[in-house]
Parts: structure tokens; sequence; C-alpha cells
């Protein structure tokens, strides 16, 4: 069956579902020993091989591929024979669902199992059509339990446990961004990098970093539909400092309404063959050149917008020009605030996440050249190649946590009734 007619866009229910009812559980994970620190047990249980985040705007999945753990039963093993087949013989899931093949993670180990990381996204308002998928093709008879995070884990709850039988493990947003932040930085080699030069077009290039996230504090920026921005000062301490509802659903938002192009995609290429200056009011079209007593360049946007206050101008903007302004706008109101946050807490260790910057090359650059510029130099974007995955990650490790902290708890209890 084609899985476009399944992934149909429809609205799902707009009910809250039981936010109170569970925030307790939510925050009762304190394990703070990080995954790769405990002893490896080996520990039978389905629900911590798949984690997904449910956002406002995007779905994101992480899968682990192991094999069947012994002692399965045949109906359980062909259940993740069948889900296997369904994930890898796909790519894309109904138009807005991609599995992001070159972010695969081959052998992780977890819980003892060696495996490899699978990463998928979809359209959150693609959620009904999602779960008809999963019903069609049976794929809930493959785990009944899934760890979830996002807003989503609170609002789809329901949804999930009636039309599905699956229950939801709920974790955290924050929580689990600052472990799966950890996890890919501590495995993956390359997963950090900066841009050098981010300002020139020919001589800009990305250059690895050796981001040591064992080290603290540090900055976190996660640009997803709205900004949350977290000071991090230990492997699972940390507080959220600032945010910002101008985010990658503002960029996404303004541009439909500005251009007509309703995806992310077609946003962003639009976007880079645009002039922002031809839409935003520079300082030099205020000052006639550098506003030289502040130090404020010619070329600073002075008001963003602000020539679209005249008709005129506003006749002569084009969709191109008006998609680049909105990404600016956006971009350098995060940066301003991230940086203003660096500051105020004196931190120089910035890292920018989340799926806003997917493909999105001039964010990343003008996030690096604003915070270097403003900071005279001190302070450094860094950014992940995971994106927008580390919260769904993030919650298959607490999750691990906790069964790996309760299997020992069961050994010393029985340590004790044995030496009794
Ligand atoms: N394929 C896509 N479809 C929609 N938006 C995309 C896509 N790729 C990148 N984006 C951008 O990423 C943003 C969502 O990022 P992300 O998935 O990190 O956040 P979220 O979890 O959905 O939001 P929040 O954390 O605020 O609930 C969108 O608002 C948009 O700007
Ligand atoms: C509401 C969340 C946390 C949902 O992920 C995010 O969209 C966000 O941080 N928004 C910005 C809210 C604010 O600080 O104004």
């Amino acid at each position: 069956m084609d899985t476009d007619e399944l992934f149909a866009e429809s609205p799902i229910s707009d009910r809250p579902s039981s936010l109170s009812s569970s925030s307790e559980s939510l925050y009762s994970s304190s394990c703070s020993t990080a995954v790769t620190g405990l002893p490896f047990t080996r520990v039978h249980l389905d629900s911590q091989w798949f984690g997904v985040d449910i956002g406002g705007s995007l779905v994101k999945c992480v899968y682990f591929e192991c094999p069947v753990a012994n002692g399965s039963s045949q109906e359980e093993s062909l259940g993740i024979a069948e889900m296997r087949e369904f994930l890898k013989s796909n790519r894309t899931y109904g138009s807005s669902g991609v599995r992001d093949d070159h972010l695969e993670m081959p052998s992780q180990e977890f819980g003892g199992r060696k495996g490899t990381l699978h990463f998928i996204k979809f359209a959150t308002s693609r959620m009904s059509g999602f779960m008809n998928m999963v019903r069609e093709y049976n794929l809930n008879d493959f785990s009944k339990v899934v760890c979830a995070t996002g807003g989503g884990a609170f609002k789809f709850e329901d949804d999930f446990q009636e039309r599905l039988g699956i229950a939801l493990h709920k974790y955290d947003e924050m929580e689990t961004l600052v472990r799966g932040v950890q996890y890919f930085c501590r495995h993956l080699p390359d997963e950090c990098y900066y841009w050098e030069n981010p300002k020139k077009p020919d001589l800009a290039r990305k250059k690895v970093f050796k981001f040591d996230p064992g080290i603290y504090p540090f900055i976190i920026v996660n640009i997803g539909s709205g900004v949350s921005i977290l000071h991090v000062t230990g492997p699972s301490q940390f507080k959220r400092i600032g945010g910002t509802s101008v985010g990658g659903g503002t960029f996404l938002g303004l541009c439909s309404l500005l251009t007509g192009c309703d995806n992310f995609q077609d946003a962003i290429t639009l976007a880079e063959k645009g002039d922002h200056t031809k839409v935003d009011k520079m300082v030099r079209d205020i000052y006639g050149g550098d506003y030289h007593k502040l130090g404020l360049s010619g070329n600073v946007v002075a008001s963003s917008f602000g020539h679209m206050m005249h008709k005129d101008r506003r006749d002569e903007a084009s969709p191109a020009d008006l998609a680049r302004a909105s990404l600016v706008t956006v971009t350098n109101n995060i940066g301003a605030i991230a940086r203003m946050c660096a500051s105020i807490v004196g931190i120089e260790r910035v890292v920018f996440v989340g799926n806003y910057l997917c493909d999105n090359v001039l964010s990343t650059q003008m996030l690096s050249y604003a915070m270097e510029y403003w900071s005279q130099g001190s302070i450094r974007a860094l950014f992940l190649r995971h994106e927008g995955y580390f919260g769904a990650l993030g919650g298959m490790i607490m999750k691990l946590e906790e069964e790996l902290a309760t299997e020992s708890g069961k050994e010393d209890d029985y340590k004790r009734s044995d030496s009794e």
C-alpha cells in the first residue's frame, strides 16, 4: 500500500490530555549516570528501542535496530522483522515523512546490544495519518510502550492509547534534549562543527569542533517552532534561562503568508535567492553610512521590514526578498537573545540545535557571524549534525537508565535475600 494514502493530513483532537496527572512522574527520573558509565546489563524490554519527540511542527523518531532478544516470542520476532522491513525499504513516508539516512549511526551499544540508530521525521499535522498507517501495518504489535517527549507526548497521549493501544512513557523535553546532546557529542567525534569565515562566501568552511560535553557550563539554544535557551551545568543539571516565540514556526508562518510557499525547503530555497536589504531598513539608510559614535556599521539592520511601510518599496520587493528578510529577522533576533543570555551567565560555548537549522546554511552562518561580531570574538556559535533528534534519543537513554537501575536494584535485593 502507498504510504501517501495513509499519511494524509487530517486534524486530530485538540483536547489537552492528562498534563497534570503525569507531570510528577515526568520529573521523577533523577538518574544522573551517563549510559556509557553504567555496567552493560542485558535487559529485556522493547520500549527502549523507540523514542519519539512530538513537537509543535515536527515529530522526530529514533529507532534502534538490533538483533531480536533471546527469549522473544515468535510473534514478537515477526513483528520486529515487519517493522524493520517497512522502515528500511522506504526513505520517505507520505508527503512529509523522511528517513534521514545520512544521519544513521551504526555499531552503537545500548543495554548491552549492538545495533544501528535510525532517524525519521514527519509533520505533526500528519499525526492522525501516521496513526492510521501504524494500524494498517500492525506496527503497534511491535511495541506497547514508547518513550515520548515534547508537548505532543501530553497532547496525543490518549490518542496513542485509545487508537493504537500504545502507552507513552513520557519525559520532559528539556531534560531529554540535554541528555541527547551529550550522548551525540560523546559518541560522534564529528558531531559538532563551527563556521570559519562565515561572512565570506568563497572562504566559509565548516570545521569540526571537539566539543567535550563533560566540561560545564555551556548553553543550548534549541530553535524549534519556538526557541528555548538552556544553561547546562552538569550531566542533568540545567536551567531554562530564556526563550522566544519568534522561532522556526515564525519563519515558516511569515514566509507562507508573504510568499505563498507552504513548506520549509521551498521557503529556504526562496530565501537563498533574495535580498533582505530591499525589505529591511539598514543603518546606512538612516545615517547615509556608519553610525561611528556607537560603532554601528551601515550594513547592520536598523529596522526589520522597515522599508515595507512605503507602498513603492512594497511593490518592488519580490517573494524571494520577503523570504530572505523573514529569515534574517528571525535569525538575528534569536542570535541577539542568545548572545545576551550567554553574556549574562558569562559563557562562551553556545550550541545551536533544532530543525530550524536543517539545510539552513544561511542561518548557521548568520548566527556564527553575529555571535562573534557582537561579542568581539569571545562567543563561538557551535552546531550539531543531528539538529533535531536530541530529545527523541534522550528519552530512550533515560528509559534505558531507569531499566538498568531497576535491574541492578533487583540484583541487590536478590543478593541481600541470598545472604540472609
Ligand atoms: N520538513 C519540515 N517541515 C516543517 N518544518 C521544518 C521542516 N524542516 C525544518 N523545519 C523547521 O523546523 C522547525 C521545527 O523544529 P523542531 O522540530 O526542532 O521543533 P518542534 O519540536 O516541532 O517545536 P517545539 O519544540 O517548539 O515544539 C519548523 O518550525 C521549521 O522552521
Ligand atoms: C513551548 C516550547 C517549549 C515547546 O517546545 C517552545 O516552543 C518554546 O520554547 N517557545 C518559546 C516560548 C517563550 O519563551 O516565549
